[in-house]
C-alpha cells in the first residue's frame, strides 16, 4: 500500500501526520517504527493518525505514537499540528474542533494570527490519576536517585509527567537523568521529564526528556505540566511563556478544576508517499 503523509513540526518537535479517514489502511506495530525511523523511514518524534471519531458528539480521533512504536494519551504540539492539518486538508471546515484522544476530549482552534490554542483539559495531580507512586497529593515529592534525593512535581496532562526545578537549563543533566526518572518505579507507567529554571513569575526555560522518545526541542504536555507544577509550587502566575529549544509557547491555567490552554505555532514541512 502507497501511503500518504504529511511531515510537519510544532517547535521542531516532528511528526507524521497519517490521514488515515480518506485513505484505508490498518497501521501496524512495525509501520510506526519504520515511518519513525530517521534513517530507514521518514523519521520523527511522534506518528500521528486522524481517524473517525467512535464518539459521535466529536469530530476526530486522534492517536498518538512515540517513535519507539508505543501508543500514548495525548501530545500537546501534535495537537496543534493535527488542527492546521484537518484544516489544510479541509476534513473539516469548523472554527472549533473536538478530538477524541484515549485520555479525553480536547478542543482546537486557530486564532487570527494563525497560531493554534488547545483546551488541553484539567491536569491531574492526585498521585493514583498520574500515575505515580505516593501516599498524598503533594506539590513536590522527594525522590530517591541512586542515593540522591531529587525534588520533582508530578503531574498528569493526560501523559505523565515529572517536572524538576533547576538553576540553569543550558547546563541541566537532562541526558543523565532525564532515563533514568524516565523509568523511575514510582512512575508505574513511566514519564515524561521535564528541567524548568524559573526566570521569573510570567517566563520559564525548559527541556523535556521524552518518554519513548528521548530529549526533544518542544514538548507541550511537557510546558502545560511545568507551568502547573510551578504554579502549585507558588512559583509561577497564571500566565506564562514557556521558552524550549525550538521556541515558546504561551500556557495558561486559571488553576485546580480550570483547564489548560496552550497556544503556540503549527508548522507543515513537506507532503509524500511511503510504500508499507
Ligand atoms: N511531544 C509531546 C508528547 C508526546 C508523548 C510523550 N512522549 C509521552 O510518552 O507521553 C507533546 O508535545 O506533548
Amino acid at each position: 500500500m502507497l501511503l500518504h503523509f504529511t511531515k510537519m513540526h510544532g517547535l521542531g518537535n516532528d511528526f507524521v501526520v497519517i490521514d488515515l479517514i480518506t485513505q484505508r489502511y490498518r497501521l501496524r506495530p512495525k509501520d510506526i517504527l519504520l515511518i519513525a525511523d530517521r534513517h530507514f523511514g521518514i523519521g520523527c518524534d511522534q506518528v500521528l493518525v486522524v481517524e473517525h471519531p467512535r464518539n459521535p458528539d466529536v469530530d476526530f480521533r486522534y492517536r498518538i505514537y512515540n517513535c519507539d512504536g508505543s501508543e500514548v494519551e495525548q501530545c500537546g504540539n501534535g495537537a496543534r499540528c493535527f488542527a492546521k492539518f484537518v484544516l489544510d486538508k479541509k476534513l473539516t471546515g469548523k472554527r472549533k474542533i473536538k478530538v477524541e484522544t484515549s485520555s479525553g476530549i480536547i478542543e482546537l482552534g486557530v486564532t487570527a494570527d494563525k497560531q493554534v490554542r488547545v483546551n488541553m483539559g484539567k491536569p491531574q495531580l492526585k498521585p493514583a490519576d498520574i500515575p505515580f507512586q505516593a501516599e498524598a497529593t503533594a506539590p513536590s515529592y522527594n525522590l530517591d536517585v541512586d542515593g540522591q534525593s531529587l525534588s520533582l512535581g508530578a503531574v498528569s496532562m493526560g501523559n505523565p509527567h515529572g517536572v524538576l526545578v533547576v538553576n540553569d537549563v543550558a547546563t541541566a543533566p537532562v541526558l543523565e537523568l532525564g532515563p533514568v526518572l524516565e523509568a523511575h518505579p514510582r512512575f508505574p507507567q513511566k514519564a515524561n521529564i521535564g528541567f524548568m529554571q524559573i526566570i521569573d513569575r510570567r517566563n520559564i526555560k525548559l527541556r523535556v526528556f521524552e518518554r519513548g522518545v528521548g530529549e526533544t526541542l518542544a514538548c507541550g504536555t511537557g510546558a502545560c505540566a511545568a507551568v502547573v507544577a510551578g504554579q502549585e509550587q507558588g512559583l509561577l502566575d497564571q500566565s506564562v511563556t514557556v521558552t524550549l529549544p525550538g521556541g515558546a509557547l504561551l500556557i495558561e491555567w486559571r488553576g485546580q478544576g480550570h483547564p489548560v490552554m496552550m497556544t503556540g505555532p503549527a508548522t507543515t514541512v513537506f507532503e509524500g508517499a511511503i510504500q508499507l
